[in-house]
């Protein structure tokens, strides 16, 4: 095959639709892919968020919350396979070309927010190994930020050489990383929960003022499973069969996100029961794996789950951006992306509170994407029947340019779920219950289907009246 017509190697445009000979994800690399997503600090720190719930309830939460989101995820990672598009191009459909501009700058910056928190998270644990190692002050304490910077620096460097050219190096850190994170994640579990007493943390419960209610841990994990959905057709585009675009991913996060969120959850009351206090910082089992005098193997399990989930997120970022402009190559706008997450992963050090700045972030997910997906999914299986067309999704003539390229019937449903979010997500029922996110994106769901049906319906009948005027 000549060089130019050599499409595996090429890394495609959000817009453009990958074509047969150029999908080279097989399924054990979507499951790779998925599991060195979920296996990382973050997912540690959410379990630790969570804790709030006690041990019962946070395992409830999580094993209800999670599942539904990458349920969510393989419907929407299927669109993307027969479309062939990144997931940003795909809400051109439903929401307009230009309307879809909306959805991608959210999602830029969303996944350029999860590198920084992320790395950040990463940080704290560099930070402290420099301080059982070298004696350096650690992150809290006067002079902290330096062990911060260097964590971050290195953090950075990786993530770069990661994205270096796009899927396809991330698929070659996934394999590596996966296969460390398998030893030595298991090899880190297994030491920490040989220092820690299951039965007591059964039977911890959290401070009257540190209790978390269970709606509100149901937004939270709800939030950060989904906060995955819109990368899900940056990688399932590429993949070989149905099979790899909706199984896989579906294997891949959930087995991660239930490994080390229950880490993070037991590593958390853990220290709760050890120190007397409840803190999430202390989700991260290398604290506790460094303090038996392992801390490079700590230090080696945080750099690797940091970086195959970052590669996820920035690959998610880069290719975004280059749904909104056409300036910038995919590879350039991954570059750019990964150099302003190193910047804005300065800017925790300077917050008063990691914990709830994390907090407000999963608020915000929950709140703008929830309906986002509720649209394209309903506007995909039920408005277009399964066939969105993918030449039209950059035709300023077609049928996604709508008025001027804005669906507004998508755009008004899309704010109404949003206001529904802000309105259910302080009631005290859902708050208890159920949290507001999936109850929102079944009620965004169901508005736009009515107002979709009727836009067609008017449509129909004003081109009816068109044509008998005419004669
Ligand atoms: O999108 C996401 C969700 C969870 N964790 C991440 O790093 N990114």
């Amino acid at each position: 095959m000549g060089k130019n017509n050599d499409h595996t190697s090429r890394e495609f445009g959000a817009v453009e639709s990958v074509p047969a000979n150029a999908r080279s994800l097989a399924f054990w690399d979507m499951v790779a892919t998925w599991i060195g997503a979920n296996a990382n600090n973050g997912t540690w720190y959410v379990g630790g968020v969570v804790a709030g719930t006690a041990f019962a309830g946070s395992v409830c939460v999580t094993l209800i919350a999670n599942p539904i989101a990458y349920m969510i995820m393989a419907l929407i990672g299927f669109i993307g396979f027969k479309v062939g598009t990144s997931t940003m191009a795909l809400t051109r459909a439903s929401f307009g070309v230009r309307g879809s501009y909306l959805p991608s700058f959210l999602n830029t910056t969303q996944f350029i927010g999860w590198t920084a928190v992320n790395t950040f998270i990463a940080a704290i644990s560099v930070s402290f190994i420099c301080k059982e190692w070298l004696g350096m002050p650690a992150f809290g304490e006067p002079g902290g930020n330096t062990t911060m910077l260097i964590g971050i620096a290195v953090m950075s460097i990786l993530h770069l050489l990661s994205i270096a050219t796009g899927h396809r190096s991330v698929k070659i850190v996934e394999r590596i990383g996966v296969c460390l994170v398998l030893i030595l994640g298991v090899w880190e579990t297994i030491v920490v929960l040989q220092n820690i007493s299951l039965e007591a943390i059964m039977n911890w419960q959290p401070p009257a003022d540190k209790r978390m209610p269970l709606g509100s841990a149901m937004d939270v994990m709800a939030a950060f499973s989904l906060g995955w959905v819109p990368a899900i057709a940056e990688f399932t585009r590429y993949g070989k069969t149905k099979a790899t675009a909706t199984i896989a991913p579906m294997i891949g996060a959930n087995l991660a996100l239930f490994w080390f969120a229950f880490v993070g959850i037991i590593g958390t009351i853990g220290m709760a029961i050890t120190t007397g206090v409840y803190d999430p910082n202390h989700s991260d089992p290398s604290t506790i794996v460094s303090k038996l005098g392992l801390g490079s193997v700590a230090l080696l399990v945080i750099i690797i789950t940091s970086t195959t989930a970052n590669a996820v997120n920035l690959m998610a970022a880069g290719i975004s951006l280059t749904n909104i402009t056409k300036k910038l190559s995919p590879i350039t706008s991954l570059w750019l992306v990964t150099v302003v997450a190193a910047g804005l992963t300065v800017v925790p050090l300077f917050l008063a509170s990691f914990l709830h700045s994390f907090i407000l972030f999963l608020d915000y997910i929950g709140m703008v994407f929830g309906p986002i997906f509720a649209i394209l999914i309903v506007d995909y299986y039920f408005i277009y029947n399964r066939n969105y067309d993918p030449s039209a999704l950059a035709d300023r003539h077609g049928k996604y340019w709508y008025s001027n390229g804005f669906n507004k019937v998508a755009l008004i449903i899309w704010v109404t779920g949003v206001i529904a979010f802000l309105l259910l997500q302080k009631q005290p029922f859902f708050v208890s219950s159920i949290g507001a996110t999936y109850p929102v994106i079944v009620l965004t769901g169901t508005l736009y289907y009515i107002a979709a049906k009727l836009q067609a319906a008017a449509h129909t009948s004003s081109t009816a009246t068109e044509d008998t005027n005419a004669y």
